[in-house]
Order: structure tokens, then sequence, then C-alpha cells
């Protein structure tokens, strides 16, 4: 086969090749073509005739459904391809874009240097320190195809390099690629919409849906058909097919479920990883990062302002919390009445109005008390939001409460009877009832403490006999905020990357920048360790920021800090991972968005954060346990709060969690990658 390719000293050749996107409709149906060394290959056709959908075919962008493309001396080095679209990053320089492909085709800086003087003077180029988003559309398709030359290949193939582009610069390209075809023996495919520039090409391949109609010179079809004209001999062999309608789409249907998937032997690499074509990408990551301020702002600026509204938000107590109280057994009925009277007893024994000492200890804490006259009254102000809860002291609340405390385990059932005091709650919110519950229970224990020692009785025998020690791990009253520390500094490592990974995957696939630099050599191994690269040097400054605010500056409990890095750092590497999993998997970005979100918030809900892990219901809890953050959590809470080592199981399964999702979630990504599809897939925007 290579031999008879290279007999006939053709570069190229495409036999009967097919190709649907839907599976109904050819778009390629049963092409011949046959590209001679050293001649430009003129292809044109209508819109939508399958020209783009060809030459991606050829550069090993997209996958035939049958048929065969010889290209038998030729490497990815020698092809320089210029896509329909810009397919470059436009945040980027001319001179960053020509330094990019140059590195990628391992030039020298002097020769880059001098190809970039050459083809700026040549295709009249803008300044090379303009950025690319700054050109008008002619200008940025003059870049596209300067780089195409950049590396002086020996097969060029240009998908509409003059459109947008004044003639006479346009008749300069012309006999630009005439020159590199004489003197060079370069080998030039060439769409275009003006028919007519093509008379100058050495072949034209007429194509209409999805068929070539013809394969000669300009000058021979025209003679052949009788025509002044190329415009005039496509319009000619337009009728011809659409009178004899050879497409033949349903018997072509039948014929293709018999063939296997078919690539160009252009989709494959020399090598598996290349040094040179990784820096490139490294370099191209950097610009577009260091250009994008919102996002390096976002970058580093998230994790300070997540921390900085953790500690602002989440876990203060709500103070001043409304609060009522009825009391009928004593005459005061305002609670400035009842700080008279306190002032009055002083530092007495005194056992009169002890609902009213009562009061007294509960607006120390932060609920605002309000005196209703009557219980109605309070209830309705309930009923009204006006407050979260009544305090009712019933009539003789006072006597009763001094003879139980006064005879204790004697006093009769009437006396225990009524000397309580009836709650009455807006029990709505979880968090204010558990708050006003403590408040209660605090402010009478004050009370009754504080008329113990006024009385000079034994204040610690008015205590429940239980004491706590000083906590073996922790802090002696921990709050939300302890609690919830550790995994919120895990979720941001965790989901940081997860979305800007996502993003940046997605928006170069989708702007076809993958695409043409895998059709320049690049594999997407390369593609995705320059991305690792970059997403694991921000991640080791996000964890450093993120530790320095939560462990510094808010002065949670930080024991082990080493530990605690890695095991951070290790958490935003499974996020890392599980983002080139979306990012590859998913088809646009909202789906891909969709994805990020999920993951966060199933990771917060289920990798206790809100609630601890062991409380999730038993059909859960299993997925809990393995989900990334679960364990990871439990870890980070091992080693600051508690300081324990990698000895201690619930620290090495958090590293191991991190660990084995890592694995698993590249694993995935070769999977996803081996399949010959996904590369289709990732450059599916070339045009
Ligand atoms: N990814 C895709 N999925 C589905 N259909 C597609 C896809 N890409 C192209 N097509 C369809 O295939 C047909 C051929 O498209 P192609 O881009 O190859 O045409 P073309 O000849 O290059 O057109 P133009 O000159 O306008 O660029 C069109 O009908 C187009 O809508």
């Amino acid at each position: 086969m290579r031999e008879e390719a290279e007999a006939k000293d053709l570069w190229l050749e495409v036999k009967n090749v097919y190709k649907t996107y839907d599976g109904v409709r050819f778009v390629l149906n049963g092409i011949n073509m046959s590209v001679p060394k050293g001649a430009i290959y003129g292809l044109l056709g209508s819109s939508g005739c399958g020209k783009s959908t060809l030459l991606n075919s050829i550069v090993g962008l997209m996958q035939l459904d049958a048929g065969e493309i010889r290209i038998p001396s030729l490497g990815k080095k020698d092809i320089g391809f210029m896509p329909q679209e810009l397919s470059l990053h436009d945040t980027m320089k001319t001179e960053e874009v020509f330094y990019y492909f140059g590195t990628l085709f391992e030039m020298k800086k002097e020769l880059i240097e001098e190809r970039i003087a050459f083809l700026t003077s040549l295709l009249q180029l803008p300044k090379r320190k303009r950025l690319l988003k700054t050109f008008s559309g002619g200008e940025l398709r003059r870049v596209s195809l300067a780089v195409s030359f950049m590396h002086n290949p020996k097969l060029m193939i240009l998908d509409e390099p003059t459109v947008g582009v004044d003639p006479v610069l346009r008749q300069s390209i012309w006999d630009h690629l005439l020159k590199l075809c004489n003197e060079n023996k370069m080998t030039i495919i060439i769409t275009t919409h003006y028919i007519e520039e093509t008379k100058q090409a050495h072949i034209v391949g007429l194509m209409r849906e999805g068929v070539l109609l013809c394969e000669e010179s300009p000058k021979s079809v025209m003679t052949r058909l009788g025509c002044n004209s190329l415009e005039e001999a496509f319009l000619v062999l337009s009728k011809q097919q659409a009178l004899t309608g050879s497409t033949n789409q349903e018997e072509n249907q039948i014929k293709i479920t018999k063939f296997n998937k078919v690539l160009s032997p252009l989709s494959k690499n020399d090598k598996l990883f290349s040094f040179p074509r990784f820096k490139a990408e490294l370099m191209k990551n950097y610009f577009f990062l260091s250009r994008n301020i919102p996002l390096l702002l976002y970058l580093f600026g998230l994790p300070i302002v997540s921390c900085l509204l953790f500690n602002i938000g989440i876990g203060y107590e709500p103070n001043n919390l409304r609060f009522g109280a009825v009391i009928d057994d004593i005459p005061f009925d305002t609670l400035t009445g009842c700080e008279r009277h306190l002032k009055e007893i002083n530092q007495s024994c005194n056992m009169d109005y002890l609902s009213c000492q009562y009061l007294y200890e509960m607006e120390k804490t932060n609920l605002n008390l309000k005196v209703y006259d009557y219980l109605d009254e309070g209830l309705e102000a309930i009923k009204k939001n006006d407050i979260w809860g009544l305090a009712y002291f019933p009539q003789n609340f006072t006597r009763n409460l001094g003879l139980r405390i006064e005879f204790g385990k004697d006093a009769g059932s009437e006396a225990v009877d009524n000397s309580l005091v009836d709650i009455y709650l807006d029990r709505s919110n979880r968090v204010i009832d558990e708050l006003i519950n403590l408040n209660i229970r605090s402010s009478f224990r004050a009370f009754i403490e504080s008329l113990f020692s006024r009385c000079g009785w034994q204040e610690r025998a008015s205590d429940i006999p239980i004491n706590f020690k000083k906590p073996i791990y922790g802090i002696l009253t921990p709050t939300f905020r302890d609690y919830a520390a550790p995994a919120i500094v895990v979720v941001i490592l965790f989901s940081m990357p997860l979305v800007y990974g996502v993003v940046i995957i997605i928006e170069e696939k989708n702007s076809g920048t993958t695409g043409r630099s895998i059709a320049a050599g690049v594999n997407l191994l390369e593609v995705l360790l320059a991305h690792s690269v970059i997403q694991v040097s921000l991640q080791a400054i996000q964890t450093c920021s993120t530790m320095f605010m939560m462990f510094y500056i808010y002065e949670f409990q930080f024991m082990r800090p080493f530990l605690s890095t890695i095991l951070l750092f290790l958490q935003g590497v499974t996020g890392v991972s599980l983002a080139f999993v979306i990012a590859i998997a998913c088809d646009n970005l909202p789906i891909a968005s969709a994805c990020c979100t999920f993951s966060v918030i199933s990771s917060i809900v289920l990798g206790g954060m809100i609630w601890p892990s062991q409380g999730i219901h038993p059909i859960l809890k299993p997925i809990s346990i393995v989900m990334p953050i679960t364990l990871p959590v439990e870890s980070l809470r091992g080693l600051t709060q508690r300081g324990w080592g990698l000895s201690y199981p619930p620290v090495w399964l958090g590293f191991l969690t991190c660990i084995c999702w890592t694995i698993f979630f590249i694993f995935i990504v070769y999977l996803i990658l081996r399949k010959a599809k996904a590369k289709a897939f990732l450059s599916k925007k070339i045009r």
C-alpha cells in the first residue's frame, strides 16, 4: 500500500471514506482523493458539503465510519494545519502564539525569531506584542495562517485561509503558496469559498453533498466541460449530480454497519511523551492564566474569602433573642420593678421574689426579656413572631420553690408541682430553640448558685453532680465552628481545583485550542500533565493560604502541621483528578457545572460537615464513608485536634481515601481517553 502511494508520488490518498455525525446523513459519502507531492490542491464546495470534516479527519481529529487515509511518508511534525476557526487562546500575544508552536515543533529560539520576522512581513501581521483579542477577524486569520507555516511543513492543510483577507493580500498569500510549492516542493491542500482563486491550484477537487464530483487540473475540467470559469464548471457538475442523484445515502447506510471505525495515521503520535511539547503546553497554560486577572483573583482570593466568611458568618451565638415572661406570683409586673427589688435585697439571703431573681439571671444571657401581664397576651406575641418563647411563673411559685429548696426530698408534691416554670416556645428554628433552652437552664443554675452563695449554703450542692474535667482532646467548650472548621478546609481545597479545572479544560476544548494542539502533535497525556502541573502548583498556594487563615489568623486547634498540609494537598489533587474526569467526560459547561455542583453539595451533606457521618441514615452510611472528603475530614480532625499520627487508623484512612480516589479518577480518565471517540470529542469544535 505504502509502496503503491509512493510509486505514484502521492503525499496523501483518501480512499472511499464515509462519515456521518447522526448515523443517518453522510457528510462524507465515499470520497476518493489523491494529492501529489508538491501540488496545490484546491478543495472547493458549497458551505456544509463536508470540506472541514474531511480535513479534520485527515489530520486525525475525527474518526471516520469507513474508508482509508494513506499518508505514507509523513508524520505529525510534517503537517501544518490551519483550522477554519481560530482555535487559539485570544488572551495570548502574537509572539506568544509563535513561541508556543515553535517550542512544540522543537524549533530553536533564533529560528522562531526569524520566522516571526518573515511571516509578520509576508502576512502583514499586527505588532507581535498585541493580544489576539484586540485583532480584527481578518488579522486573526492571518495569525492563524502564519503559525501553521511556522515550521516549514511538508504538507499544509489550510481550511479557508483567505476568508476576510483583502484581495491584494490574498494574491500575495497565493504567490507565497505557489513559491513554496515550486521551490520547497511543499504540498498544500486548501479549501476556499472563492472558487476562481483556485485557478492557480494544480488540482481542484469539486465537492458537493459529501461527494467529490471531479479531481483534475482547473484547465482540464473547464476544457472537458466546455466552460469559461471554474464557477461555471462547478455548476454543470452540480446539475449533473442532482440529475443522477448519485449520493446513495440508504445504500451506504447498509454498507457502513459492516465497517470498523477508521482513524487517519496522523492521529498517532511518534512518542508517548515529549518534553518540548509538554513545555509548550505548560507555557500556553501559564500565558493564559497570567493574563486572566479575574481568574487569578478567584483562585487566590476565594480560599481566603471563604475562610473569612466562614469565620465571620458561622458559629457565633445569635443574640438579642426576644423572650417573654408572665409573672403571676409577685406584685411586680415589669422587669424594672424586679430590678428595684433586687437592689433592695442586695447581697442578703432573701427567699422572696424568686421568679424575679431567676429572671434577673435570665436577662444576663442573650435573651432580651419582655414582661407581659397575662399568659394569653404572651402566647399571642409568640404567634405573631414578636418573641421566641415565654416563661410563665404561676401563682405562689416563690413560696413553693422556697419550700422545695428548704425541704428537699420532704417537700410535698404540691410544692413540687407548683414550683415549675412553664415554658412555651416557638420551636420552628432548631438552632435558636437549642440556644434558648440552654439559656433557660444555665440562667436557672446561675440563679440557684447565687441564692446558695448569698445564703451561705454549699454552692456546689446546688449543681448537678457531674464534673467535666479538662478534655483529653479538643477544648472545654467547643462550638460549631470548631466542629465544622476541618470540614470547611477540606471542602474548600477539594472544590477549588474542581471548578477551575473543569472550566479551563472545557473552555479549551470548546474553543478548539486543544484540538489544534493535538493536530500539531501534542497528545492528551501532555495536555493533562501540563494542566496538572499548573493546578497542583495553584493547589499548593491555596492549601497554604487556607491553612494560614484558619490556623494562624483564626487560631483553630492545629497540631501536626506537616501531615495536615500533606493531607490537604492530597485532597486538592483528588479534586484536580475529578476535574479531569468531568471535563473530559462532559459535553458542555452547563452539564459539567451541574456535575461539579453535585459533587460539592453531596460532599458537604454527606461528608460530615453539617452533621457527623456517624449519624447518617444506614442506607447512606456506606456511601458517606467512601465519599472523597468524609474520611479525610475525620483524618484532619485526628491530626489537628488530637495530634494523632499516621499510625492511627482514622488518620491513615484519610490519606488512603485521597490516594485511592485519585488513582481511580486517573484510571477513569485513562479509560475515556483510550477510546478514539474521545479524541474526536476533544476537538469537536475544530471546524
Ligand atoms: N460536530 C458535528 N455534529 C453534527 N453535525 C456536524 C458537526 N460538524 C459538522 N456537522 C455538519 O456536517 C456538515 C458538513 O460540515 P463541514 O463543516 O464539514 O462543512 P464545510 O464544507 O466545511 O462547510 P463550510 O464551508 O461552511 O465550513 C454540515 O451540515 C454540518 O452542519
